[in-house]
């Protein structure tokens, strides 16, 4: 797969520039050999991941936040799942959800040799059935702290009605790819065929997230735009 440079920061080399700076010297032993199990498996789909200061962010904002339970919708081979699993308490638990496990177990063995498959409830299932399913088995009391969204973006919309209704009053979603490679903000006769339909539903979430008034939003620039919700009402 070909894509864009992605991440908003000005040049490849700015990127670099920060991935050299403040990213690979505190990245975690075991996130680099699943970066790099990731592009030894899969080569160009590893660029899929999130990139590695949106890791860094994603833990910063775990430690910060200190939360017991967390969501993932969208796994992959685990960049981002490892990224707030280390950073999550010991009593932590991540409910992890994919479409498949194919990828995951990629990046598995890593994610044991950190300690912390213990840390982590993986669920292999579209994520609409399986948010279903936890909107129904969730009490009041296990509602989740935060939650990070990185699967299909013509779902994310949909996804976030059954999302608030799974994270506390205080709790955070976050919704990744919101900047969609910089499209968002070119005419669609500027955007390569393959890229609108994502395009076309991430700027119907972005404006429908500007005004939902269940929540609190911060366009975050780092990677290719997080878009960080905090339910309100
Ligand atoms: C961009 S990748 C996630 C990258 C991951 N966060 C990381 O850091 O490596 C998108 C993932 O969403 C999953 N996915 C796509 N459609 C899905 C769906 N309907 N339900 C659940 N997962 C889905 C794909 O299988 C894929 O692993
Ligand atoms: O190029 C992509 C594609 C996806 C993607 C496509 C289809 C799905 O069902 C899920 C995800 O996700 C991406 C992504 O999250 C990213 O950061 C860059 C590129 C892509």
């Amino acid at each position: 797969m070909d894509l864009p440079h992605k991440g908003i920061l000005q040049s490849p080399a700015l990127a670099q520039y920060v991935y050299e700076t403040s990213v690979y010297p505190r990245e975690h032993e075991q996130l680099k050999k699943l970066r790099e199990a990731t592009v030894n498996k899969y080569g160009n789909l590893a660029e899929t991941a999130v990139p590695v200061d949106e890791g860094r962010f994603l833990s910063l904002l775990m430690k910060i936040m200190n939360p017991k339970r967390t969501l993932e919708i969208g796994v992959f081979t685990g960049y981002s799942l490892l990224s707030t699993a280390l950073a999550l308490p010991d009593d932590g638990l991540i409910t992890a959800i994919d479409i498949s496990r194919e990828h995951y177990e990629v990046g598995l063995p890593c994610i044991k040799e950190a300690g912390l498959a213990h840390k982590i409830n993986f669920i292999e299932s579209p994520a609409t059935p399986a948010l279903d399913q936890l909107i129904l088995n969730t009490t009041h009391q296990e509602l989740f702290d935060f939650a990070f969204v990185d699967a299909d973006k013509t779902s994310y919309k949909g996804y976030h009605e059954q999302i608030v209704k799974l994270v506390k009053v205080g709790g955070v979603i976050a919704y990744d790819n919101t900047l969609w490679f910089g499209f968002v903000a070119k005419e669609e006769a500027e955007v390569p065929e393959r890229f609108r339909n994502d395009r076309n539903a991430i700027l119907q979430l972005n404006k429908f997230l500007a005004s939902d008034p269940r929540v609190d939003v911060a366009q975050i620039s780092v990677g290719d735009g997080i878009t960080l919700c905090r339910r309100i009402q």
